[in-house]
């Protein structure tokens, strides 16, 4: 390989003239923290009580110290002690900030939220402040300033690390571990610790020069190194002290503090700035992943049946309902849905953006995030209920039965691992392979999914695949185990034409082979048409039809879901002419109104679907919620035009 896009990002960081600047003075700092006991220990050392106090001169070109020893020698033999000092101190705030800003994830929702709390409180606290707390606790001396100021920088590492923690496990890749049933702790330490290194080693370049400062700044205060032992705050604590006879004994440490500082700060910022990472100013708030709770609410009878009987059901969905905290109070963005999907079925959901189609999805695979409070009276896959504790059983039936396959195939994968480690994850953390059995299990799936040379393909990265052959790879990844549903959330929009048909064609495939039941959601009604037995249409979170595929284009019930046909455009659609809407705005989940959440967009509704829900209503041909449903509708009346839009 010719390196890697991230590595050649660092070189042209040094391609700037701060750049290649900063990086110089920090090398030769760092050689000097090797070099200089070596070569000036003695002339250091060297005391001339001749000379004491004495300005600069041919001999002594910054003067000498009270002793009458040589400052510039003293200050550079003085360079490897300042670095070691600031090198352990940015080491422990790492190590400790790294350890408290991943708890949240590895703890309780509680718990997590405690530390969250916690760190939140010791950032808002002035460093130097806490420095000198700590310094106070541990006692004067090296050893004490280093854990003071080590403790000191640990929140605002923690703060960071949260943050990026918490961007990473937001990623599909993350989500598609986690329903796969990998354990917290496995997923940190493979997926996420991974891609925050990067920054987590600028960041600490940047924190080394802060730590130096906050070395001298303690020194200085006496609360520092002890002599016969000096560093740079030592010698300028000294020189302070005679600044009035010789300024160079204070002035040379102190610039040595100055320059070294500012080059290990500004050449952490300029890598920062090339490779594009977070830096501690750039926080974000933290965000925390907790299962979903058990529902108190609804309670239900759990013998009852799902709906259309109980034959080979794979998904039974009862009253599912999700909510968000809002400005005043929940919002429910999915509002009571009930359907059921069997073995080997293909349902479909469709609705237009914001409906609850992806919520639902997300409710089902237990990956809600943790403000989002998940309630159902039933949710069970393969006869398990998802809504009891988070069992070790639980997570391995569904990352063995359970698969989802994202929008987005950029995010699917980890960027740092090859494509065939990933997928073997899956088999050697489920089926219990070796690392060699579970590779040819990867390469195997990587042929079922149709991608060419799967065994070189398996060594490559993510970057390395096309959009539609990660898509595929995905699929793959799902099919690693035997699943019984596939749960893919418009898997084709980001694709070209061409490469989506073949993923609906490899989905139909796996269904038919193995009979595996298929929830796709989609906003495209004609690939939910093509590819499903039935579909459920939602709105504002509500399922307000359930109907066979084949109905979906000509005899579909709801306004809603004729509006929805209605819209796509034909092949007789005129290119030059606008695209057809459905007419009105979608309901904003945070104000739905009372009666049908579509009357206000209905060419049908009367003053009783204003005032009152019509019940998602079953008989032989599907369900339908609407008082209206199948009466007759003008098609003028199903769709707009976008210019006709207000
Ligand atoms: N994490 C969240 N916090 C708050 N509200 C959310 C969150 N996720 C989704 N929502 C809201 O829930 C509603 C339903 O979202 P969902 O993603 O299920 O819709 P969708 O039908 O899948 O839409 P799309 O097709 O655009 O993905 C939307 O109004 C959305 O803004």
């Amino acid at each position: 390989m010719t390196g890697t896009p991230s590595r050649r990002r660092h070189l042209s960081a040094l391609r700037t003239p701060l750049g290649v600047v900063t990086a110089l003075l920090a090398i030769t700092v760092l050689v000097l923290a090797v070099v200089a006991p070596i070569l000036w220990t003695d002339s250091a050392k060297a005391v001339d009580t001749d000379d004491i106090l004495a300005g600069p001169s041919a001999e002594h070109w910054a003067g000498t110290d009270n002793l009458g020893r040589d400052i510039v020698f003293r200050t550079l033999v003085a360079t490897r002690l300042s670095i070691e000092l600031a090198l352990s101190a940015t080491l422990i705030a790492v190590v400790v900030g790294l350890v408290l800003g991943v708890a949240p994830q590895l703890l309780g929702r509680r718990a997590g939220r405690l530390v969250t709390a916690s760190i939140n409180i010791a950032v808002a606290f002035p460093g130097l402040l806490l420095a000198l707390f700590f310094a106070v606790v541990f006692g004067i001396g090296a050893t004490g300033a280093v854990l003071a100021i080590g403790l000191a920088g640990a929140p605002s590492f923690a703060r960071l690390v949260q943050t990026m923690v918490a961007g990473v496990v937001s990623l599909d890749y993350v989500a598609a571990a986690r329903t796969a049933g990998v354990g917290r702790f496995r997923i940190l330490v493979r997926h996420v610790l991974p891609n925050v290194a990067e920054p987590l080693v600028v960041n600490a370049t940047i924190g080394a020069g802060g730590a130096l400062l906050a070395f001298a700044g303690l020194s200085f205060l006496g609360l520092g190194v002890q002599a016969p032992a000096y560093d740079w705050g030592r010698l300028l604590f000294d020189g302070v002290s005679a600044l009035y006879v010789n300024p160079g004994a204070a002035l040379v440490p102190g610039l040595a503090v100055l320059v070294t500082g500012l080059s290990f700060n500004l050449f952490g910022e300029s890598i920062a700035k090339a490779v594009g990472v977070p830096t501690q100013g750039t926080a974000l708030a933290p965000r925390t992943v907790v299962a979903p709770r058990r529902s108190t609410d609804h309670a239900g009878p759990a013998t009852e049946a799902p709906v259309g009987g109980t034959d080979d059901v794979v998904l039974d969905v009862r009253d599912l309902e999700v909510a968000f905290p809002g400005a005043d109070g929940p919002v429910q963005v999915v509002r009571g849905v009930t359907f059921a999907v069997r073995r080997g079925e293909a349902v479909g959901i469709v609705g237009e953006s914001g409906s609850g189609k992806s919520l639902t999805a997300l409710a089902v695979s237990q990956l809600v995030d943790d403000l989002g409070q998940v309630d159902a009276e039933r949710l069970r896959f393969l006869g398990e209920d998802l809504l009891t504790s988070d069992t070790a059983a639980r997570r391995k039936m569904l990352g063995t039965s359970m698969a989802m396959v994202f929008q987005d195939p950029m995010t699917s994968f980890n960027p740092t691992r090859r494509i065939g480690g990933q997928l073997a994850e899956v088999s050697r953390h489920h089926h219990g392979l070796d690392r060699k059995q579970a590779m040819a299990r990867a390469v195997d799936r990587l042929g079922a999914v149709r991608i060419p040379a799967p065994e070189r393909r398996a060594r490559q990265y993510p970057h390395e695949f096309s959009g539609g052959m990660r898509q595929r790879a995905m699929i793959g990844m799902g099919i690693m185990g035997s699943p019984s549903l596939i749960i893919a959330d418009e898997p084709t929009t980001a694709l070209d034409v061409t490469v989506q048909q073949q993923v609906l064609d490899l989905l139909a495939a796996i269904r038919r082979e193995d009979d595996v039941a298929l929830v796709l959601i989609s906003h495209d009604v004609t690939v939910v048409g093509e590819v499903c037995d039935r579909v459920l249409v939602m709105y504002a979170g509500r399922i307000v039809e359930d109907l066979p595929a084949a109905d979906l284009a000509t005899a579909g019930r709801h306004p809603y879901t004729q509006a929805l046909v209605a819209a796509v455009p034909s092949m007789d659609t005129a290119l030059d002419e606008p695209l057809a809407v459905i007419p009105g705005r979608p309901v904003d989940p945070a104000d739905v109104p009372p009666g049908c959440a579509y009357a206000a967009r209905c060419p049908l509704a009367t003053e009783r679907c204003r005032v009152e829900d019509p019940p998602l209503a079953g008989d032989e041909r599907g369900r339908v919620a609407c008082w209206h449903a199948g009466e007759p509708i003008e098609p003028m009346q199903l769709s707009t035009t976008r210019t006709d839009v207000p």
